[in-house]
């Protein structure tokens, strides 16, 4: 893909126009004295600060944030005077009794039952578990991709108790062995993957089908002329357009057919496989097509054994058969908003007809293969699904669900007892207020109110397309300028364009990417930015920003 590089945007100290925007308190006001402030300067800072971050809230159009924060204040205050901790495992009360696990169950069952699975029943291991998350998606992924490695790797699933060791052990020790690849499992994720997928597999020391192939496999890449790219190609663009046919042009899901060709590779060399699908990709929005990699990755899957491994451990004295893949997706964005689009499609009183067809993602996605003289095989294809309660939900704060099924549980490395549950998620303490936050959204939003939110953020994208294209002809004539590169990918709730000026990037907290479009070409650097049509947009805020895109200085001048 084109490299991807920031730029330091030499932001003005203040707004050239408007002299007025509330500027956050200075550091003077904010100094921690040993004395401690008095109730005046305590609250001469906090009123600067509120000021300045309202201003900033109605301004913010760059990042996936629904502003909307209604009825939080007023329901939830009152749980600010009370430390919520939901340490442990949601379905197990534990020794803190200050939590709001109830809270969390409910919530969990909500999206297990929106995701098209099964509320937790801890002895049906189809159902799903999962827990809070005390940050955002980011430790939901991480988690899913520990969940993930340590499952494939043969560690022991929950349950498989080992008495005499409490430290986490293969199931079985010799099959862990250094070159046995069957317990090294390799992880593939797109180049319009999260940045916190770097991050975490380095955290994991989980090796992406790079590392491994150029570790194990040198030159032997079965795309890329034999060089081993980092991650996996994403979709080239639809258009003929000759000197666009690279990704960097492209709608931002993966490349499946690469995927598939790839996958094959390593699943053919034994290794157990662990997929990362993007849905509602941080720049373009872009939904990775999970049902065509399900129903496409199956048949591979059985050509290599990976779909019922056996394993044995306690000393070869018993067996648990698991799979030797893992689908996940990080729905940070559209596993919250998603389901409702389909419901929209589904249902004639909404008039919503979408420009593709929904896309599928969850826990429903059922892959059926008959292959020739064997009997058919039809599985369940996603393991894990994460959604950040901070984006499409709107929560203060950031915060999340990770959803897997009982099946894929893993044992926890210890059994700390004082906590009086098992230790089954990433956290110690857990934030016990976000369950409360999410719950009172939920409650707030029946699926009607929900299915219209959805609607209306992708008419808002839309909208915000045509208004675009109405400064980039006045632009044009006006000040005989470039094109502004708009562009939306379908269903996606962000648009993408020529960046504004550092100033309009400031006012509108636009989050902005500097691309070189073709690999090795800077002729071809493109200094893009984008804006999120979330629940919270309103007309009025996209009018507001577009009159500003008008102003002769709205854009630097094309260096
Ligand atoms: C540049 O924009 C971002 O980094 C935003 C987070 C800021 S907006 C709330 N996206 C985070 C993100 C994440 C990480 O989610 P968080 O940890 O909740 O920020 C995971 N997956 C996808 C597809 C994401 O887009």
């Amino acid at each position: 893909r084109g490299d991807v590089f920031t730029e330091d945007l030499a932001v003005p100290e203040q707004e050239i126009w408007n002299p007025y925007p509330p500027a956050p308190p200075t550091a003077e006001q904010l100094k921690l004295k040993r004395t401690g402030l008095t109730p005046a300067e305590r609250a001469a800072a906090l009123d600067r600060l509120a000021a300045h971050l309202e201003y900033k809230r109605d301004h913010l159009l760059g990042y996936q944030v629904n502003a909307n924060m209604a009825g939080y204040a007023e329901d939830l205050g009152r749980f600010l005077r009370t430390h919520i901790n939901n340490i442990g495992d949601p379905f197990q009360d534990g020794g803190l009794k200050v939590n709001s696990k109830v809270v969390e169950q409910a919530v969990l069952n909500y999206f297990a039952e929106l995701w098209r699975g099964k509320p937790h029943v801890p002895a049906d291991r189809e159902s799903c578990w999962g827990y809070g998350l005390s940050m955002g998606s980011t430790e939901g992924n991480m988690y899913a991709l520990w969940n993930a490695r340590d499952y494939l790797s043969g560690r022991r699933l929950l349950g498989e108790e080992e008495s005499d060791s409490a430290s986490l052990t293969y199931a079985d020790p010799q099959d862990a062995t250094p070159d046995n690849t069957a317990y090294q499992p390799v992880v593939f994720y797109s180049e319009d993957t999260h940045y916190s997928f770097n991050k975490s597999v380095r955290v994991l020391n989980l090796p992406t089908f790079g590392e491994l192939g150029r570790k194990l496999y040198p030159k032997q890449c079965p795309i890329n002329d034999g060089i081993w790219p980092d991650e996996v190609p994403s979709a080239l663009p639809g258009t003929t357009h000759r000197d666009e046919q690279y990704s960097t042009y492209g709608p931002g899901s993966i490349d499946v057919d690469k995927l598939v060709t790839l996958v094959d590779f390593f699943a053919g060399k034994g290794h157990p496989i662990i997929i990362s699908l993007n849905f509602g990709s941080t720049f373009k929005g872009a939904y990775d097509p999970v049902r065509e990699v399900a129903d496409r990755l199956l048949p591979v899957f059985h050509q290599h054994k990976l779909i019922d491994r056996e394993l044995h451990y306690g000393q070869g004295r018993k067996t648990d058969h698991r799979r030797g893949f893992w689908i996940h997706v990080d729905g940070a964005l559209g596993a919250g908003y998603v389901p409702f689009l389909a419901k929209a499609e589904k249902d004639p009183k909404y008039g919503y007809t979408p420009d593709v067809a929904v896309p599928e993602f969850d826990f429903g996605i059922r892959s059926r293969y008959a292959p020739t003289g064997a009997d058919p095989v039809e599985l369940d294809m996603v393991a894990s699904i994460v959604v950040s309660g901070h984006k499409w939900m709107g929560a203060p704060w950031p915060c999340g669900i990770f959803m897997t099924k009982v099946k894929y549980q893993m044992q926890p490395p210890s059994k700390p007892d004082y906590i009086g549950s098992l230790d089954t998620t990433f956290a110690g303490s857990r934030n016990g207020f976000s369950p409360i936050v999410l719950w009172d959204h939920i409650a707030s939003n029946p699926d009607g109110k929900q299915i219209s939110l959805a609607v209306h953020s992708q008419r808002m994208a839309a909208y915000l397309v045509e208004q675009l294209h109405k400064v980039q002809a006045y632009r044009q004539l006006k000040f005989n300028e470039d094109t502004l590169f708009i562009d939306r990918t379908p269903l996606a709730i962000t648009v993408r364009f020529r960046r504004p000026s550092a100033r309009l990037v400031a006012k509108w907290s636009l989050s902005t990417v500097s691309m070189r479009m073709n690999p090795g070409d800077d002729g071809s650097i493109r200094h893009l930015a984008h804006v999120f049509l979330m629940a919270s947009t309103t007309q009025d805020k996209i009018d507001a920003f577009v009159t500003d895109l008008y102003a002769y200085d709205a854009f630097d001048a094309i260096d």
